[in-house]
């Protein structure tokens, strides 16, 4: 600090020919205690304290006296860049200071210097609580934060560390004043590897962590920088992302189940396998959005059913679910089963005119079954429809505006379609947005029998039966192929249902291309001598029938592992003269 910051700037001086009143009232207006005395130049030739003043009062001076009687002759006098700290040794009682121009530019007493002094001791006094306080705020923020904070100066020593640090480390020693290089922790190469990059480079840097379980920990060093721009200590925080990771992965577990469950909750769609199970799991994510999607697989493997899913888990399952088959309906009605017609847009029509699907289907999902049989003419206005979601009815001027979400379905194959020229290709790019492809019953064998079940509670409820189905029964559904799919399944086992007589259904019942399978048998039968036929079919039947019997005690039993009902297998016995006693 220089002189200059502490003296009593620009004083008011007082002429040598004044009186001892004239200085007691510049005293007294200027609330100084001292005044530089000056003569006819300007020239400083004494110096008037308050002291002195009253000092030659008391020795007989009156208020009349002129100031250069009594006034202090003996002047010190300073360069106003002296430093503070060089005059507070010297025992003074004033100072008159100088500027480099030897102008007079303060005074400096004894009291002042005492008032400034105490005023800067109340100042740093005021800063140190300050600092002390801004420094415990610091500390308390350090200490709530989540991540682990170390701070490391630039010697590499632990100035600082964070309750959190021990906890994401599982350290117990503190080791604030240790090196960085000393801490026993899992990512400590991480550690001093971002240390020292902050070190070379004075900014930020990152490093991540991953160790085993899901444990990650990302390590991010930020430089504290001094005046000349060097860092000279480094601030290190480790965030825990182990907790995030796995609530992560719980939260996409317990959605999955949700899907699962959600998906399970629909009472018609039955499936076991994992293929289906990703289907379904597509269907579901898919609903959530508008996307058109393209449902392709075999005739009869659930195209409509997984349709109908995506529909009753969209925002959209509160409005309609129409469905238009372009197989179906001859070509020249098509048009107006889809865009509809005004009142007398052709002959035959109805008078009122007739809303189309499309128009139907507004605010809802329209399904587009078997696509690839849509006529090429139709194509285009489709496409022109979905494109700028608007139509018009066959005669209409009026365009209605299309709110829907189009799903479409096939069992075609469209890319040979399209390269085929007779399906357009722009049509195929804009209903491909998400394809979904369901595999054909024989590649998910796991849902056969499941599928099989909710048919036969189905028709056993719908006639109040209690039918069900051999062992060997099921064993020929698993290992059938299923060229039908579902439908196929569906149907036969309503048939079975009606058509068996008692409760059991056995492989007799089947139709021959799974009963073939049954009859198929690996068992040779050794022949060495030509018999007829019907001969040859009652030795091996008896033979079978005997060996059956003796084996299985129950004749319901022996009649499964024949294959035949137990009612078939004790007519058969009987005809072919077996004795058997029921
Ligand atoms: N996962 C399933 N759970 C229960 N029933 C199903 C399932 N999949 C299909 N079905 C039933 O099988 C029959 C055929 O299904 P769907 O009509 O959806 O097949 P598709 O692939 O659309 O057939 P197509 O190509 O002939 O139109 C329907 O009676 C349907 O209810």
């Amino acid at each position: 600090m220089k002189v200059k910051q502490v003296m009593l700037a620009n004083p008011r001086t007082l002429h040598c020919s004044k009186t001892l009143l004239d200085a007691s009232h510049l005293y007294r207006q200027t609330k100084v205690n001292c005044a530089p005395i000056v003569d006819d130049e300007g020239n400083v030739v004494g110096i008037l304290t308050v002291f002195r003043l009253i000092e030659a009062i008391e020795e007989g001076a009156t208020f009349d006296t002129r100031v250069d009687q009594i006034m202090d002759t003996n002047l010190q006098i300073i360069d106003e860049d002296t430093c503070f700290k060089d005059i507070c040794e010297q025992t003074i009682d004033r100072l008159l200071i100088f500027n480099k121009k030897q102008k007079l530019t303060g005074v400096l007493t004894r009291i002042d210097l005492i008032n400034k002094v105490h005023g800067a001791l109340e100042n740093t006094e005021h800063k140190l609580a300050e600092a002390f306080e801004s420094n415990q705020e610091l500390r308390s923020i350090i200490e709530a934060s989540y991540d682990g904070i170390i701070v490391v100066d630039s010697q590499g020593l632990i100035q600082i560390v964070n309750k959190s640090f021990f906890r994401v480390q599982g350290f117990h020693d503190d080791p604030t004043g240790d090196s960085v290089e000393q801490l026993l922790i899992v990512c400590r190469d991480l550690v001093i590897q971002v240390y020292r990059q902050v070190m070379a480079e004075g900014k930020v840097a990152f490093a991540r962590y991953k160790g085993k379980d899901l444990t990650e920990l990302g390590i991010t060093g930020s430089p504290v920088l001094d005046e000349q721009n060097h860092p000279e200590r480094v601030v290190i925080s480790i965030r825990d992302f182990t907790e995030l990771n796995q609530l992560k992965l719980q939260t996409a577990r317990f959605s999955q189940e949700l899907k699962s469950l959600r998906a399970k909750e629909q009472k018609d769609l039955i499936y076991h396998s994992s293929a289906m199970e990703r289907v379904v799991n597509e269907a579901l994510q898919v609903s959530g959005v508008d996307s058109t999607v393209l449902i392709t697989g075999e005739s009869g493997v659930g195209k409509e059913v997984i349709a109908r899913t995506i529909h009753r888990n969209s925002p959209r399952a509160e409005g309609p679910f129409i469905q238009i088959n372009g197989g179906a309906i001859p070509e020249n009605l098509l048009e107006s089963e889809l865009f509809g017609y005004e009142k007398g847009a052709f002959t035959g029509a109805n008078k009122e005119g007739k809303p189309g699907m499309m128009e139907l289907a507004n605010g809802g999902t329209l399904l587009l079954d078997e696509v690839g049989d849509m006529p090429l003419n139709l194509q285009v206005k489709l496409l022109r429809a979905l494109q700028e979601q608007e139509i018009y009815r066959i005669g209409g001027r009026v365009a209605i505006k299309l709110n829907i979400r189009i799903l479409a379905a096939t069992n075609k194959n469209l890319e040979n379609l399209v390269a085929e020229k007779k399906f357009r290709e722009d049509l195929y790019y804009r209903l491909n947005v998400v394809p979904i492809e369901i595999p054909p019953l024989r590649e998910r064998k796991s849902d056969i029998l499941p599928l099989a079940k909710h048919f036969l509670d189905k028709v056993n409820n719908k006639y109040q039966l209690q039918k069900y189905f051999s062992y060997e029964v099921c064993k020929l559904f698993e290992e059938y192929n299923w060229p039908g799919n579902i439908r196929e399944l569906a149907n036969l086992v309503e048939r079975l249902v009606i058509m068996s007589e008692q409760d059991a259904i056995f492989p007799d019942q089947l139709p021959p291309s799974l009963f073939a399978k049954f009859s198929a048998s690996p068992i040779r039968v050794a022949i060495d001598q030509l018999i007829p036929l019907k001969e040859a079919r009652e030795i091996v039947e008896t033979e079978l029938i005997v060996k059956a019997l003796k084996e299985y005690p129950s004749l319901r039993r022996a009649g499964e592992v024949l294959g035949v009902a137990h009612t078939t297998l004790l007519r058969k016995a009987r005809s072919l003269g077996i004795p058997y006693n029921d």
